[in-house]
């Protein structure tokens, strides 16, 4: 089969067109905020951004080989107002980060990486059945995306990295049983930037309301250090790809242009 993609030079993002031809597309993510650009918008700030989650409802975490992501039971979460029609459920949250903590966020600001960048991903379960149909659609997906800086540690994110030792390798996964409360891993103040996107991993599905928040959030050194141990092929197999010992050491999507898409902010 067609080589996976992933991050190295080999299948990394300049050769994800090849078989995912969408990524080559005009409405793609991550791109780089240049606040300059950015319109307020008045109806944006009328219906404040609001989001309900069930930490209960967290259930597994596994290494997709290209990450951690955890997965969630979507009842009974909600995403609504701010740019959004109707109704969005959690689906799951997952991270991006790189070889050193001066790059790895997926979205620069004015040509500023962070340290790495914290995915939510929603769909809207107002219009489709599930988040994969969702996916299919430019309306399908919302990501509230999050800037992580080094600093404090951080101690929602303590419980994915407690559990990271057990997902070592590619396809490993393992129950949630602390719940991990989405809320508490978003900033402080709501002010966000928000445009239209898509995935940043392949199939680069255009459809994805991005929500990004202007205010960073802290980790520390060791968490983004604990995010690098991840390997990126199975227990037992050769490491197909040519990262160190195969060490998922960075796994962000360098910037597209916006080309002629409006970005709206809200709230200073
Ligand atoms: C659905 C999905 C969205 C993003 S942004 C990602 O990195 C992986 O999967
Ligand atoms: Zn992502």
């Amino acid at each position: 089969s067609a080589a996976e993609w992933g991050y190295t030079k080999r299948n990394g993002p300049f050769t994800w067109a090849k078989n995912y031809p969408t990524a080559a597309g005009i409405r793609q993510s991550p791109v780089d905020i240049d606040t300059a650009l950015a319109t307020s918008d008045s109806s944006l700030e009328s219906k404040p951004l609001r989001w309900k989650y069930v930490p209960q409802n967290t259930r597994t975490i596994v290494n997709s080989g290209h990450g951690w992501r955890v997965d969630v039971d979507s009842e009974g979460s909600e995403l609504v107002g701010g740019p959004l029609e109707g109704t969005y459920k959690l689906q799951q949250f997952h991270c991006h980060w790189g070889s050193s903590s001066d790059k790895g966020s997926e979205h620069t600001v004015d040509g500023q990486s962070y340290a790495a960048e914290l995915h939510l991903v929603h769909w809207n379960s107002s219009k489709y059945a599930d988040c994969g149909e969702a996916a299919d659609y430019p309306d399908g997906l919302t990501v509230l995306g999050v800037l992580l800086k080094v600093g404090a540690k951080n101690p929602e994110l303590q419980k994915v990295i407690d559990l990271i030792p057990s997902i070592s390798h590619r396809g490993e996964k393992t129950e949630v049983k602390e719940a991990i409360d989405p809320a508490k891993m978003l900033p402080k103040t709501l002010s966000y930037w928000t445009y239209l996107g898509s995935l940043t991993v392949p199939p680069c599905n255009e459809s994805v309301t991005w929500i990004l928040f202007k205010e960073p959030v802290e980790v520390s050194e060791e968490q983004l250090a604990a995010f690098r141990s991840l390997r990126c092929y199975k227990r037992g197999e050769e490491c197909p790809c040519d990262e160190v010992d195969g060490l998922l050491i960075s796994n962000y999507r360098p910037t597209l242009p916006l080309g002629t898409r409006e970005l709206r902010e809200c709230g200073s």
